[in-house]
């Protein structure tokens, strides 16, 4: 049995050059997300699902409506492939790596350098689940459970503190105020949809920022 495990990351795509070769099921949701994560996403197939030619049409992604050819993956930063010809996907994957280009090959685990898990999202909070390979379907089935986890309280945790660290300058005082914001009395409001309770701790505790430093 397979003992390795992979390595979770979380990449900040804004205006990376990213190729996605096939745009069927897959690379539907797959462009989707690239796209929403402000990638400067190039897709090449000779078939285009409704949804990812609406995103052409509208300017989210470059659309080639042509069969992979060698040269495509030159001056691209990251590649995912997710057609339904595997000589393609080897194809793909080998350019990938001549140029040292990180590539995912949909459920073809050995052209994979990363492999993607099972995400849900609220808001900011991003629940991510990877088996290193092993059940994704068990990684969708927990991904759910722990996404229902995830309250609206949560959010407005996750956003108020993403505010403050905005506007408070970094140091201790500022890391204890954070801390205190998800373990002490406001997070427990607000996760439990106490907004008003909740904002008067946070105010008193704004109030009180800097004093101690
Ligand atoms: C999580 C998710 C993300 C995504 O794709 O967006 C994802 N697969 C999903 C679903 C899913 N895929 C498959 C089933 C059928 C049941 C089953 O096999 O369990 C289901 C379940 C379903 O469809 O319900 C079939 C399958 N998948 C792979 C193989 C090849 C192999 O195992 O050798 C085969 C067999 C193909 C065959 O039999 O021919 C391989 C990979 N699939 C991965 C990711 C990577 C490892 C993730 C991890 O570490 O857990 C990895 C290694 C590479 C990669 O693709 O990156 C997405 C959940 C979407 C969601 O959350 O809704
Ligand atoms: N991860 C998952 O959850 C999951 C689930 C089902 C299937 N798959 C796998 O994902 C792959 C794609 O499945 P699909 O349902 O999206 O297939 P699909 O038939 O919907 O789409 C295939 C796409 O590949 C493109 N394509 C074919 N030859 C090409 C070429 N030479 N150059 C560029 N593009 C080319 C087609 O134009 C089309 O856009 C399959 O290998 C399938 O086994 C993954």
């Amino acid at each position: 049995m397979s003992t390795h495990v992979d390595f979770p990351v979380c990449l900040r795509l804004q205006g990376k050059r990213v190729l996605l070769v096939g745009a069927g099921n897959i690379a539907d949701e797959r462009g989707q997300q690239l796209v929403d994560a402000g990638a400067r996403l190039r897709v090449v197939a000779p078939r285009v699902s409704p949804a990812l030619r609406r995103l052409a049409d509208e300017g989210r992604l470059e659309l080639l409506e042509r069969a992979y050819t060698l040269g495509d993956v030159h001056g691209q930063q990251l590649v995912f492939v997710a057609t339904d010809d595997r000589q393609v996907s080897e194809a793909v994957a080998e350019e990938a790596r001549a140029l040292g280009v990180w590539v995912n090959a949909a459920d073809i685990p050995e052209l994979c350098d990363f492999t993607l898990p099972s995400v849900g999202r609220r808001g900011p909070i991003v629940v991510a689940v990877s088996t290193s390979g092993q059940s994704p379907s068990l990684a969708r089935q927990l991904r759910r459970r722990f996404l229902a986890q995830v309250g609206p309280g949560h959010v407005q945790i996750a956003r108020l503190s993403g505010w403050l660290r905005k506007r408070l300058p970094c140091g201790a005082e500022r890391m204890r105020l954070l801390k205190q914001l998800v373990e002490g009395e406001a997070g427990e409001l607000l996760a439990r949809g106490q907004r008003k309770a909740a904002w008067a701790r946070v105010r008193a505790a704004l109030e009180s920022f800097g004093e101690t430093t």
